[in-house]
Formats: C-alpha cells, structure tokens, sequence
C-alpha cells in the first residue's frame, strides 16, 4: 500500500519515553562522538570538517580491523581455520570501505587545503598508531616506527606489545607446520620483532598448495585469503599516494619526510611475498 501524501504514519508501538532506558544516542555515546570533530582553523575554514571526519572514520574502521586481527591470530593459533577466514572476509570488506573512501577526500581541492594546512603544525597520518599496528600485525615490524609515539604511553605500550608477539603471518606458517607442511624451521622460531623477509624455501610449500588445491583446498583458500588482504592494504596506499599527490603535488610532508616519494617506497614493502612469488613458479617444474 502506498503512503498518503507521502508520509509515513509514526506507528503507535513507535517508543518515545525512554526514562530508565537505553536508547540510541546513548548507547553510541553520540555526544562524546560528534562533540570530537574539532576544526582548528581560524577563522574556521569550510573544509576542515571533511578532513577531520574522513581521518576519523579511517581511524574508527582501523580499530575494528585491529580486534578482527587480533581474533583471526587468535584462531590460527587454535587451528580454527574457518573461523578465521570469516574474520579475513570480514576485515576485506572493511579495506572496501576505505578504499572507496579516497574519492570523498579527493574534492578537497589544492588551494582549499592550503588555506588551513599551516594550522595543521607536525601532525601527519605517519602518527597514526592503529595503522603501525595493523602493519605490525600483518607482519610488517618496524621497530624504528615507535619513536613517534614517545610521548604517548599507550600507543607506545600497544606497539610494543605487537611488535614482541608474533604475525598473522608466523601463525599461518606455523598452522602448515603443525599440518605437516615443509615449512623452515627458522621461520618458526625467528625473531618475530623483525619484519619478516622473503624466504624462498617456502616457494615449494605454497608451490604444492597452489598446483594441488583440490588437495589441500582449506590452506589454499586461506592463502588466497591473505593475498586479497595485501592487494587491499596496497590498493589503499596507493590511494592515499595518488590523493596526496592531487592535493599537495610534491610538497614535504607536514610529518618531515619527503612526501608523495616517501609514501611511494611504501609501495614495496610486503606481508606475505612468496604468496605472490609462487605464481612465478606454478605449472615450472623446479622445486
Ligand atoms: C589531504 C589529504 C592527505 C595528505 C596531503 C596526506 C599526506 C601525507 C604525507 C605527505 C605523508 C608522509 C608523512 C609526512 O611527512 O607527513 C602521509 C603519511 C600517512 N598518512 Fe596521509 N595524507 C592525507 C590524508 C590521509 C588520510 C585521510 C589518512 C587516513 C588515516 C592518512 C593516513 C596516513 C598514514 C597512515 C601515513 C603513514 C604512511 C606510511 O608510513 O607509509 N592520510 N600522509
Ligand atoms: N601529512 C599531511 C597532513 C595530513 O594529511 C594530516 C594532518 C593531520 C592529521 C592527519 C593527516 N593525514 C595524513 O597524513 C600533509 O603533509 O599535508
């Protein structure tokens, strides 16, 4: 049945005493929420609050990545590989998300966002802790990261705790081992602090997964798993290169490093290289 004149009648069941009650803005503490979009700027500049409110949701999404992270480590360490490939597609979905997120920040237009980065001082993305720990947990060490975070115990503390326990990645090879895989044994004790390099006596491992899926068909999707989650951690890089590169060209950074060419070399680091060095390798006969 269609609404008359177009409005929809507020059925009587409809709540709207909520004394004593949890009702929506509660429950998401929306005051706290939309109380911290806090332009700086003076006088305030239009734009400001689609740079906040695009950091922020990034921000808000990166956290829930972390605690979906944190879970799927969780389940490979106890061998639950289904549930943690429903982690995996979860947290994709999310990279999705902020892939698709770029476009919006990309209407700010050069000359609007230098009318207020000056009031921006040293603050820089490269601050970001959740995003240094999402790199961490993908197996990205980079001890060297923490020394912005000097002045914040907590993010200090977290990245450490990450930096000393082991990746996703250490999880996943250490799964194989435990289901008789060849994996090196170096790779199961190595020092996890450190950013885990190419190592291609596991070319064979994943060289025998990939040429007999059929056979092995729960490890090689969770492999094809974690290759859309690097393709996805990529592709947002890559955004955020081409977004800086519109909107500041070649400017430094207000973070001090060299900018578009510093986030360039990003471009080559790597979760899970002999992933994707395998497909060199399928259908050859060496190894
Ligand atoms: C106008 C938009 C933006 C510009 C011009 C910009 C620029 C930059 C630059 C130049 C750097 C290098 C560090 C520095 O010297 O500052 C950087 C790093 C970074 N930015 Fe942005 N950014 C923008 C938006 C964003 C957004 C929306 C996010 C989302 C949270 C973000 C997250 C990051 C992260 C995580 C890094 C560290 C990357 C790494 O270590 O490779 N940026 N950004
Ligand atoms: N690094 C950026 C500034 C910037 O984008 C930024 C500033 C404050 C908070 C987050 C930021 N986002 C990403 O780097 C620049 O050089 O313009």
């Amino acid at each position: 049945m269609v609404v008359e004149k177009n409005t929809r009648r507020i059925e009587s069941g409809i709540e709207t005493d909520f004394s004593g009650r949890m009702d929506y803005g509660s429950y998401l503490q929306l005051d706290r929420l939309l109380s911290a979009q806090v332009p700086v700027s003076r006088p305030e500049h239009h734009d400001e609050l689609l740079f906040i409110i695009q950091h922020q949701t990034t921000e808000l999404w990166f956290k829930l990545i972390l605690h979906e992270l944190r879970a799927v480590r969780r389940q490979l360490r106890g061998d639950d590989l289904r549930s943690a490939m429903k982690g995996i597609a979860r947290i994709k979905h999310i990279q999705h998300v902020l892939i698709e997120q770029w476009p919006v920040l990309a209407t700010l237009t050069p000359a609007e966002y230098a009318e207020f980065r000056g009031d921006l001082g040293a603050a820089s993305g490269f601050q970001s802790f959740q995003y240094r720990a999402v790199e961490f947990l993908l197996g990205n060490k980079n001890a060297g990261m923490l020394a912005v975070f000097e002045a914040l115990p907590e993010a200090h503390r977290l990245l450490t705790e990450l930096l000393e326990q082991s990746s996703i990645y250490d999880e996943f090879l250490a799964l194989l081992h435990r289901r008789g895989y060849p994996v090196p044994e170096g790779l199961l004790d190595r020092d996890v602090r450190q950013a885990h390099v190419f190592e291609p006596a596991l070319l064979p491992v994943f060289k025998e997964i990939y040429e007999h899926a059929h056979g092995n068909w729960d490890v090689y999707e969770a492999c094809e798993e974690l290759v859309d989650l690097e393709d996805n951690f990529q592709l947002w890089r890559f955004r955020h290169l081409k977004t800086v590169e519109r909107i500041i060209g070649m400017k430094r950074g207000t973070g001090g490093s060299s900018g578009a060419g510093f986030l360039r070399k990003a471009l080559d680091l790597t979760f899970f290289p002999e992933l994707f060095a395998v497909r060199t390798e399928i259908g050859t006969d060496n190894g």
